[in-house]
């Protein structure tokens, strides 16, 4: 049986996504999530990249205990001190290194030879475990590389020191078997690589990253790495959810391969990724999508009525899927919500679930049908939101066919100022986020997207509203859930101008 470790990027590779942009509070609660599904590896971020990104890995290295924490580092003294300094009170902490190994990124980008490449490699590795015995070495664009090359490459890599070596298709441009092949080769060919940890990081460019994933596992690689929902540099990472449930769901081919991860955790986790990024899954997504368990023609009806399997290969609560029993509704008092939240791997205290049943109450009494998924949103928007520099006290929009849409809106600023203002606009939308830039009076904000769902099905349904904000060089995702869809939209617009202020008053206080 050969063990294989689950490496979670989706805090550093998932947010190089282009667009996201998660604050400290999300990115640990993530963090809490990954630990709670068990996987092996956090990768909490790069923390030579910003001084947020160096704060999160502090924090999560801080905090999540019985998981390894890896922090990115080029191959160079100055990342690597800095990666350090971040993972300084991890329990088990992993610094990564990584340089590229291809011939066009070593011309073109790099500017550098080989020569010069192996010895930068290796004095980088040298360099990092002096700190720690847990060096990851990366060469990146590495399927796009000379297979000579990587095999002394690696070799000498090892020599200096480093526990796992990670073979990136960093640009998704291999195909299953020819991947599978590639990684044979190395194992084959590179001394002492038995002796450490071989791991692999597919991109989704072609759509094989989770092909790519498990053929290499397959080959005798011992580490994935994935990102919940998929997400990454641009088409994004093997996704965390298909590599995990191909892997347990086919036991019978992946028969050596042992996984210990709690895969009930699947959803939930990812519910809250799509929510902090604002990267909607799509409906027909593997394992998570909303269709993946869903049945709509009647000859597949008929089969899952007589027997589940004829259609199902895993079961909805494998992944955490309508697993919580309790229907939660507008007579349901405290103690079932105490019961859904611990259920649901929450801890609040008393004050904080005092105020979050307030607000479940009110929920329920607005919607008929509250589905765990409402609840869930209502939660993870209480427990994560930004400090409230601007607090909404009044909103009021009138709108119409033969109307001017035009909202009037009152606004907490600060402590305690109250500013008021009414625009008008092509719709109330639109009219409600001239108002609140008004009042918020803050130059080059630029509106870069704007997306509102239903978190259920019905007219009653929650709307999810998301919104991204470019405000001078960074992108602001602001998120609210409300059945009243003005309300949503106007508490998501601030939210992220509060990102934006929280962000704006820190760097101001240091
Ligand atoms: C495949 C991956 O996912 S790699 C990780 C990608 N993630 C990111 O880039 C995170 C966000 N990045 C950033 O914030 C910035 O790029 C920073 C802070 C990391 C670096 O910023 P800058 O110092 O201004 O450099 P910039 O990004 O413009 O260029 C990268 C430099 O690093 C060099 N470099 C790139 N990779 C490596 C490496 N692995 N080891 C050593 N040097 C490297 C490049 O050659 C270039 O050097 P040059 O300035 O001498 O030409
Ligand atoms: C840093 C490495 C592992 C990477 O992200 C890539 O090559 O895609």
């Amino acid at each position: 049986m050969r063990k294989i470790k689950i490496f979670d990027t989706t805090l550093r590779d998932g947010e190089q996504s282009p667009g996201v942009s998660l604050t400290m509070e999300e990115k640990l609660a993530i963090a809490e999530q990954l630990s709670l599904l068990k996987v092996d590896v956090i990768e909490a971020g790069f923390p030579i990249s910003s001084s947020s990104d160096f704060e999160s890995v502090k924090n999560i290295a801080q905090k999540i205990r019985d998981v390894e924490i890896a922090a990115l580092a080029r191959a160079n003294y100055k990342d690597i001190d800095c990666a350090w300094e971040a993972l300084q009170e991890a329990e088990q902490p992993r610094i990564h290194v990584f340089i590229a190994t291809s011939p066009i990124h070593m011309k073109y980008k790099l500017q550098m030879n080989e020569d010069q490449v192996l010895e930068r490699a290796v004095e980088a590795v040298k360099y990092a475990a002096k700190y720690t015995n847990n060096v990851e070495f990366s060469a990146e664009d590495a399927s796009r590389s000379e297979l000579e090359f990587l095999y002394k490459l690696f070799e000498k890599v090892i020599e200096a020191g480093a526990w796992v070596i990670n073979v990136p298709d960093t640009v998704g441009y291999a195909i299953p078997q020819e991947f599978g092949e590639f990684i044979k080769k190395i194992k084959e060919n590179t001394r002492n690589l038995d002796k450490i940890e071989l791991s692999v990081h597919c991109h989704n460019d072609l759509g094989m990253a989770t092909a790519n994933t498990l053929v290499a596992l397959k080959e005798g690689a011992d580490q994935a790495e994935v990102a919940v929902n998929g997400i990454g540099e641009r088409a994004g990472n093997a996704a965390l959810e298909e590599v995990l449930m191909a892997l347990v769901t086919r036991k019978d081919y992946f028969e050596d391969l042992v996984v210990t991860q709690d895969t009930t955790k699947i959803l939930k986790l990812s519910n809250m990724v799509s929510q902090f990024t604002g990267m909607v899954v799509q409906p027909n997504k593997a394992i998570v999508g909303k269709n993946a368990f869903a049945h709509e023609s009647g000859i597949h009806q008929d089969g899952v009525i007589k027997e589940r399997t004829t259609y199902e290969i895993m079961k909805a609560e494998s992944i955490g899927l309508n697993s919580n029993k309790l229907i939660l509704g507008k007579h349901s008092g405290r103690h079932a919500l105490k019961e859904f939240l611990t259920s649901s791997g929450y801890t609040v205290n008393e004050e904080t679930f005092e105020k979050l049943f307030i607000k479940f109450k009110d929920l329920a009494s607005k919607k008929k049908n509250l589905n765990p998924l409402d609840v869930e949103a209502l939660i993870n928007d209480e427990l994560y939101k930004t400090e409230d520099y601007f607090k909404l006290k009044y909103l009021s929009v009138t709108t119409g066919n033969t109307t001017l849409p035009t909202a009037t809106i009152k606004i907490a600023r600060g402590e305690d100022l109250i500013e008021k203002a009414a625009c008008s606009g092509d719709g109330p939308i639109d009219a409600i986020f001239k108002a609140i830039n008004e009042i918020a009076e803050e130059e080059n904000i630029t509106l870069i997207s704007y997306k509102i769902e239903g978190v259920t099905e019905g007219t009653d349904a929650l709307g999810e509203t998301t919104v991204k904000l470019k405000i001078g060089e960074d992108v602001y995702v602001g998120h609210s859930v409300e059945t009243d869809i003005t309300q949503a939209s106007t508490l998501a617009y601030l939210n992220a101008l509060n990102k934006y202020m929280t962000k704006k008053l820190q760097t101001t206080k240091k």
